[in-house]
Order: structure tokens, then sequence, then C-alpha cells
């Protein structure tokens, strides 16, 4: 069965839906092809249904504050509203009925199934062949990676996918990998009341953070009884009912383990040789208009520019002018900003120092903690913070910032704009900034950075 169209979408995440519909309603023939769910990974399983745990145990964490600014309370967690919210509300049981419909209003068709590329501007789907007029746009995303641990294959073991799916909240925790997927579950399920174990290989938590803001999330999380362990290599694990998972020199137990050691991609599978792609490579590398081949665009994960829903929907804005000959701005990464949603928040746009380091001459930082700022002295239990600026000297502008707080990845925003339209330093220095805000605590950082 062959089917002759303008445009197949292979992977229809964040990017490949809104690609496809904005393809559709441009007037152009378009099959998304999904294997799983329309919307991809983020609705389903990762940012929407994260932050909704995420919302209950902030409330959950500010109802514990009250004691010492308010009175006195009791806070009983019931993860039963937290789970039927995902499961009602989020997800309407991990069905994509309503992704499915919106786009086949927009004018698109779907098939489901497993695409590959299997010639130039041909994609293949079980017995279905479909021939791309005009472009074979990728967003096949990725999966979790699970290391090849001794004895963690066969066990039941969450990822991400398990997690979102709980429906009570285990006694004990294991988490391995303290990257954002392991931070923000280990608080949330720690918050909820499981004795949670937190272990990193690399010698800090987020490790492709700034270390002061490693520093600063470590010591919350330790504070609120959350066992953790950096540069810490798991040598096996076992499972009788119970979780036993060894390091060098220790043993955990726990009820429950989540392995959130990183993603992966398998462009073998989706048959990119077949238009001269590397297929061993971990992603596909794209121009600045998202073309990876002659007629092949790719968008999210897979091209490797930082895993985050923003950036997919944002590569999908720039391949869909691309494809229909629009013109648009080239893709610009400089003021990629992400938030893992801790609590506090941990906000990074741009560079940080050692990347800073690396891409300029001149580079000069300076840091103010949110303890210390008037904001941060009013708000007492749980102002832990700051604010890092990260400056390109030679040309006066910020290149980076981090922001950890409340409402951190709110208050980077502002650090975003600065990077993005590289807002003179001197200029930023003469803002008037709001009286008693977080944000104001970027002030003394400007301030440092003007002095020195
Ligand atoms: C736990 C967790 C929390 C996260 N939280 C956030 C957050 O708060 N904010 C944020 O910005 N990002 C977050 N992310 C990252 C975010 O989920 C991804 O960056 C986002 O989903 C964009 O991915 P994507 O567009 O590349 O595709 P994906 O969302 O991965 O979707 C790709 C789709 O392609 C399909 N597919 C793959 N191969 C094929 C094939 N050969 N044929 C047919 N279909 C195929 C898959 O089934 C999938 O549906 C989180 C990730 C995780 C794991
Ligand atoms: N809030 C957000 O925007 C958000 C939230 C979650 C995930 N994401 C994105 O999704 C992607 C995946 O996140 P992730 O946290 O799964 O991956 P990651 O690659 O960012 O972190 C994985 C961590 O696991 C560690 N690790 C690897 N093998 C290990 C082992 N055997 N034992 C212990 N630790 C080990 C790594 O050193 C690393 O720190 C990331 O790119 C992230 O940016 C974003």
């Amino acid at each position: 069965m062959t089917d002759e169209v303008d445009v197949v979408v292979v992977g229809m995440g964040p990017g490949g839906e809104d690609v496809a519909a904005r393809l559709a309603r441009a007037g152009l023939s378009v099959v998304g092809v999904e294997s799983r769910l329309v919307g991809g990974e983020c609705p389903y399983y990762a940012c929407v249904p994260t932050k909704i745990m995420v919302r209950a145990t902030d409330a959950l964490a500010e109802a514990r504050r009250v004691p010492e600014l308010a009175g006195s309370n009791t806070v009983t967690p019931d993860w039963s509203p937290v789970a039927a919210r995902i499961r009602d509300e989020a997800t309407t049981g991990w069905n994509d009925e309503a992704a499915v419909r919106r786009f086949e209003d927009a004018g698109g068709r779907l098939v489901r199934g497993v695409g590959s590329i299997t010639a130039p501007g041909e994609v293949t789907v079980g017995e279905q062949v479909l021939r791309a007029r005009r472009a074979i746009v990728l967003n096949p995303g990725t999966e979790p990676a699970v290391p090849p641990i001794e004895g963690l294959a066969g066990t039941p073991y969450w990822t991400n996918r398990e997690a979102v799916a709980a429906e009570r909240v285990p006694q004990s925790l294991i988490v391995l990998g303290g990257g954002p997927v392991g931070m923000e579950f280990s608080q949330v399920f720690a918050r909820f009341g499981a004795e949670v174990t937190l272990v990193e290989a690399k010698p800090q938590l987020l490790p492709l953070a700034e270390p002061e803001a490693a520093e600063v999330i470590t010591d919350c999380l330790l504070e609120e009884g959350l066992r953790v362990r950096v540069g810490s290599t798991v040598q096996g694990v076992r499972h009788d009912g119970t979780f036993h998972v060894t390091t060098e020199g220790e043993e955990f137990e726990a009820e429950a383990l989540l392995v959130a050691t990183g993603r992966r991609t398998d462009l073998r599978a989706l048959g990119v040789a077949a238009v001269g792609l590397d297929d061993s490579a971990g992603t596909i590398d794209v121009d600045e208009r998202m073309r990876a081949a002659d007629g092949v665009w790719a968008v999210g994960d897979v091209t490797g520019r930082g895993a985050y829903t923003h950036t997919s929907v944002y590569q999908s804005r720039i391949a869909a002018a691309d494809i229909l000959g629009e013109p648009s701005p080239p893709a610009d990464y400089r003021a990629m900003p992400s938030v893992t949603f801790t609590d506090p928040e941990v906000a990074l746009v741009g560079l940080t120092e050692t990347q800073a380091v690396a891409e300029h001459d001149r580079v000069r930082t300076a840091l103010s903690r949110l303890p210390e700022s008037p904001r941060g002295f009013i708000h007492k239990v749980g102002n832990e913070g700051l604010v890092k600026l990260v400056a390109d000297t030679g040309r006066g502008v910020l290149v980076g910032a981090t922001v950890v707080g409340p409402a951190g990845g709110e208050i980077v925003g502002a650090l975003a704009v600065a990077v993005h339209a590289e807002v003179p330093v001197a200029s930023l220095n003469e803002m008037i900034f709001a009286y008693p805000t977080f944000h104001r605590a970027i002030q003394p950082a400007l301030e440092e950075l003007a002095a020195s």
C-alpha cells in the first residue's frame, strides 16, 4: 500500500505534533506517524504529570513551614489526589484521543505504528509505504536509558513512565541518577513519605549545573532527610521482593527502584542511514533551519540541543517555516532556559561559568545569595537560593545566569531577556528592581560585576 503526501512526520512529540499541525493548517497534506501517544513524552510521562506532583509537594512543603511562621497545623499527605489528577485530568488514562482530534481538525492524518525511513523521501510503517513529496520530519524523542548494571535487567524497576503512573507511594525508594528526572522524583516521593536514597555517579547532583547551585539543592535534600550519594557507582542490583543496590562499600534496600540515568535514541531503527546519516550516532545534527539531510528535517530531543519541550516546539516553528519556504530567523540557542522543578527550583539560562570560559576570552561571574536579601530575610524558612551571573566582559553582556530559589524558574525569565537581547550589563545595572522581591537579588550581583 503506497500513499503519496507532501510531508511525513515520524514521531508526534511536542515538536512533531506542532510542525505537523502547522504544515497541515498551511494546506499541505501531512501524515503523522506515532507508535505510542500523540503528544509524546511530555504530557503523558514527563513535564505535565511530574509538575502536577511538584505542585502537590510544594503545597505540602509550605504547609509544613507553618509552625515556623504562623502557628501550628497537621499535614497528612495523601497521594490519591495526585494519582487521580494525573490519571484523570492530565492524561485521561494515558489516552491521546483529544490530541489526535486536534491534529485531524488541523487537517492532518495519523498513521499509528513505528515509522522508518526506507529510501530518500520514503517512510515505511508496517505494510504501508508513505512517499513524502516535500519533507520528512523526524521527532522520535528519546527512551529511558537503562545502564547495564549486573542484576538490574528483569527486575520490576521503574523508569519515569512507571513512576508517573504510581498509584501509591512506596515506603522506600532508591533513585539512580541525579539529573533533573531523578531530582524531581526524589523530592516528590520523599515529601510524600518515602525514604529516598539518591545515587549519582558524578561528583555532584545536577552535574551540568553551576556547582554553587548543586550545593544549595543538595543541602536542601539532605535537610529534608533524603540520603544522597554522589560519585557513587552502582555495582549490582538484586530483587527478592525488596531491591538491594550495592555500591562500593554500601548496600541500600528499598521497596522500589527508579532508574533515571538519562535517555537514549535508536537511529538505526529509524532508518536514517537511508538518507546518508550516521545511524550509530546518539543525535541527529541539524543546521540552523533544522535540516538534517536532503528533504529531511529533525526537531526535539534527538537534535541534542537541549532536551526540553520548549526546544522541540521552538525548532518545530523554524522547521515548518523552512519547509513552507517562509522567511524566519535561524535557530539561536544562546538564551536557552532550563528549570529543574525541585524546591528550590534550579534555573539556568545560557552558559554556566565553565561553558563560558570555554567559549569566551574574558569571563567574570558574580553571585548573590537569597537568604542575605531583604526578601530572603522576610521569607525565612524555605528561602534557600542564589543568583549567579556570568558575563562576557569583552562585550559587557551576560552570557549566562543561574537562579536557585522559590520561583527560580520565573526569576530567570528576566535574565533570559538580558542574555537573549544582549542588554549591556551597564544598562541592567541602571534598572529599578521592585522591593522586596526575590528578583531584586539580581541587583547586588550586577553591582559586583560592575565593580570588578
Ligand atoms: C520525567 C521527565 C520530566 C520532564 N520534565 C520536563 C519539563 O518540566 N520541562 C521540559 O521542557 N522538558 C521536560 N522533560 C523533557 C521533555 O519531556 C522532552 O524534551 C519533550 O517531550 C520533547 O521531546 P521530543 O519532542 O523530542 O519528543 P518526545 O516527547 O520524546 O516524543 C517523541 C514521540 O515519537 C514517537 N516515536 C519515536 N520513534 C518513532 C517511530 N520510529 N515511529 C513512530 N513514532 C515514533 C514516540 O512514541 C513519542 O511519542 C522531561 C522529561 C522527563 C523524562
Ligand atoms: N524540568 C525539566 O526541564 C526536565 C525535567 C526532567 C528531565 N528533563 C530533561 O530530560 C532529559 C533526561 O533527564 P535525566 O535526568 O533522565 O537525564 P540526565 O542525563 O540529565 O541525568 C542522568 C544522570 O544520571 C547519572 N547516571 C548515569 N548512569 C548512572 C548510574 N549507573 N548510577 C548513578 N547515576 C548515573 C548521570 O551522571 C546524570 O547525572 C534531560 O536532558 C533533561 O534536561 C528536563
